[in-house]
């Protein structure tokens, strides 16, 4: 299987998140934003893929790194070809960064299932095929109606517990909110959610992400109180330390890092330094699918816990063949935004949800994405 060629298409895909000045996602009008899908094709013609922002697979990229790495080689060889282009970091001005690694690992996992006409988590070993989701709420935000106030929150986590979650993770508010970051509010939100749902609904909160020690001390404390299920990255990640102390003095788990660099190796520090309960990975995060197992199977070697940040295909099939994780993060979602509409760029959705609040892993080959080709092709910008 070896591969021939890496190519990139870029096209127009409409959507109504719009990004704030923190990059945080929000409601807005409907506009037109360029996506690319990078397309790795072997000698037999078979071809994976991967959609990516488009910087994140500019030409520099593939021409000076990824198609120096790729082109001749073994497409099974996942292993090697990703430490090949991990080890073109160090020499890459800072271009180099995981996140590419994880859009050319992700296309490679999709061409060995394309090719052999099996979906990704079958051929990994899965360990099941659905995978319970928490409806993960998008950042506070200052639209009437929207995410505005803790009501607000207890609302929708109602609609949400309608719609069939099990678990719900506010996001709360954070600059550029006037008035963000406020720990009373955040803990006013958190009581609002579980006032509305009840004692059975597992919630968890992703705060402001530089609170200091003493702000996330605050508010760790006061969910303790309303029985959430975990903290989630309150503090500046780069500070292992500070996320020790943090989870030496509280009793509710800490989750950590989903943002902090140095993929498996970091999270192997965060693990031996004690700094956090319940580890964190993200196939965007840590630089793919295969490095995204190697922190599942590190935690899961220390009895720990290992939640996966972020939807998509690629993260579904990394909860799907892992046992030690209890969540597939479903969203971002808000009030404004029909989540279950999906994507004009795909004939169905890569996460559908059963009224269960189950996501079912699709049982196409590869990643399983329903891609819409000619979609593409009529929308192509480059
Ligand atoms: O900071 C944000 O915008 C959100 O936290 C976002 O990254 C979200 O994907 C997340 O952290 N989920 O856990
Ligand atoms: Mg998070």
């Amino acid at each position: 299987m070896i591969i021939t060629d890496v190519s990139v298409r870029t096209f127009l895909t409409k959507t109504r998140r719009h990004a704030d000045s923190a990059g945080h996602a929000h409601p807005g009008p409907e506009h037109q934003v360029p996506l690319s899908i990078l397309t790795v094709r072997s000698e037999d013609g078979h071809e994976g893929h991967c959609f990516s922002p488009p910087e994140i697979v500019r030409p520099h990229l593939i021409e000076k790194f990824v198609k120096k790495v790729l082109i001749g080689e073994d497409a099974r060889d996942r292993e090697r070809l990703w430490h090949d282009l991990a080890h073109w970091q160090r020499g890459s001005a800072a271009q180099l960064t995981d996140r590419t690694l994880a859009i050319v690992d992700c296309a490679l996992w999709d061409l060995a299932g394309r090719t052999l006409n099996q979906p990704v988590h079958k051929l990994i070993g899965a360990y099941r095929d659905k995978v319970r989701a928490y409806g993960s709420i998008m950042c506070g935000d200052e639209i009437q109606g929207g995410l505005a106030t803790p009501a607000d929150y207890g609302r929708f986590a109602e609609k949400l517990v309608a719609r069939g979650y099990k678990g719900i993770k506010l996001h709360t508010w954070m600059p550029p909110v006037s008035w963000a970051p406020d720990v009373k509010m955040d803990i006013k939100a958190c009581a609002a959610v579980r006032e509305a749902v009840g004692p059975d609904i597992h919630l968890m909160i992703d705060a402001f992400h530089w609170y200091s020690r003493v702000d996330a001390l605050e508010l760790g404390r006061g969910l303790e109180k309303l029985g959430f299920d975990w903290i989630e990255e309150p503090m500046d990640e780069q500070s292992i330390s500070s996320y020790a102390w943090l989870a030496e003095n509280l009793d509710i788990p800490v989750v950590g890092p989903e943002s902090a660099a140095g993929k498996f190796w970091n999270r192997a520090e965060w693990i031996k330094q004690g700094a956090c309960d319940i580890l964190r990975t993200g196939v965007h995060d840590v630089g793919g699918i295969t490095p995204a197992l190697k922190t599942m199977r590190l935690s899961e070697a220390f009895g720990m816990d290992c939640e996966v940040h972020g939807n998509g295909a690629p993260n579904l099939v990394v909860t799907a063949t892992s046992k030690n994780c209890r969540w597939y993060e479903r969203g971002l979602l808000h009030p404004f935004l029909e989540y279950d509409d999906g994507f004009d760029y795909l004939k169905s959705l890569s996460d559908p949800m059963d009224e269960d609040g189950y996501v079912h892993v699709p049982d196409r080959p590869g990643l399983g994405e329903d891609i819409d080709f000619d979609f593409i092709e009529n929308n192509r910008v480059a």
